[in-house]
């Protein structure tokens, strides 16, 4: 199978594009290197099933040219940061809509069979029913990248259907592990190595959420994409999580004893009834259940997961 990954540099898309060339298949890397590194892909670089192209996906042209050839394609570039959406709203709807429309442009007009997409937890919004399942509705996502992600799904959804292609959505709990470079771990271990003494959480650390190590991501999004290849569905939906969840506050007290300190530690307060930011949602864990159903289950819980995103990021 020949894949285009979008954001393969990046962290998710990285561990995906290892997991692409360690099972044999040719895969090319779309990736403007703005979050990703080369160091992440250094492996693969000279591999004669390997190659790399470096380009922003606003670029229509450019994405017209990295889809010729290939069968499947994997979107997974995109801005993650949530917390931006009150400052930088454009930047959200270019780097998650504009570029997945440039993308469907180019699909429509090649031999691209499967598009497979990494959306997020954040469709959901603040949803009443947790675990949430796939088909919990209405979707009333309360940030702008929450936003962006589901007008994604839905452009995608209605190219599948009009230009004959097949398309799988992945709604990511918080995905964490090695080569990360955002979000609450990294953010913690930076924050301690300036000032061992103190650590400052955003909002009132009450906030739960599932969190799902990059390796169980990965292995789930290749072991459902053969699953999906082999079913009569035009576009599905997969939550991709863990079974269990853990504060914030929780997140710090682990953080903190791996790196052999006790910090007081110091809350914000935050937003809107203790979030960390305007459109944080405070509660988030998907219900798993219809993965499962094809055979993946994660191998660490979020816990567990945490505790080994440290030592990973505490190593490089
Ligand atoms: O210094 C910090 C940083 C974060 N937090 C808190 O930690 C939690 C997690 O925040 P992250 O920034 O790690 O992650 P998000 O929940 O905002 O979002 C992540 O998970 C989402 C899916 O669940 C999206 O996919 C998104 O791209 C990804 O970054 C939040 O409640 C936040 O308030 C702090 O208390 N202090």
């Amino acid at each position: 199978m020949k894949a285009l990954v979008t954001g393969g540099a990046g962290f998710i898309g990285s561990h995906l594009v290892d997991g692409l060339m360690e099972r044999g298949h040719e895969v090319r890397v779309l990736d403007d290197l703005s979050a990703g590194t080369l160091d992440n892909i250094k492996r693969w670089l000279d591999h004669e099933r390997f190659e790399f192209i470096k380009g922003d996906m606003r670029d229509a042209e450019l994405v017209k040219k990295a889809v010729k050839g290939v069968e499947v394609v994997f979107h997974l570039a995109a801005n993650p940061e949530v917390r931006i959406g009150s400052q930088s709203p454009e930047l959200l709807y270019e780097t998650n809509v504009l570029i997945t429309y440039n993308l469907l442009n180019a699909i429509k007009d090649s031999n691209v069979q499967y598009l497979v997409f990494t959306s997020s937890s954040t469709v959901y919004g603040d949803a009443e029913v947790i675990p949430t399942p796939e088909d919990y509705a209405p979707l009333e996502p309360i940030s702008v990248y929450g936003g962006a992600k589901l007008a994604a799904e839905a452009l995608i959804s209605g190219y599948a259907h009009t230009f004959d292609f097949k398309a799988l959505i992945f709604r990511l709990a918080n995905i964490i592990g090695e080569r990360s470079n955002h979000g609450v771990i990294y953010d913690f271990i930076n924050k301690l190595k300036k000032n061992p003494n103190e650590l400052e959480i955003l909002g009132d650390g009450t906030q739960r959420k599932s969190y799902l190590h990059v390796s169980d991501t990965v292995e789930g999004m290749l072991h459902i994409f053969e699953h999906f290849k082999k079913s009569e569905k035009t576009v599905d939906f997969y939550n991709l999580g863990n079974d269990d969840w853990i504060t914030v506050k929780e997140i710090a007290e682990i953080v903190s004893r791996e790196m052999g300190l006790k910090p007081r530690f110091v809350f914000t307060g935050g937003v809107d009834g203790g979030r960390g930011w305007k459109g944080d949602v405070k509660f988030m864990r998907l219900s798993i259940e219809k993965a499962k159903a094809t055979g993946w289950r994660p191998r660490l819980n979020s816990c567990e997961a945490v505790r080994r995103t440290v030592r990973e990021l505490l190593k490089t």
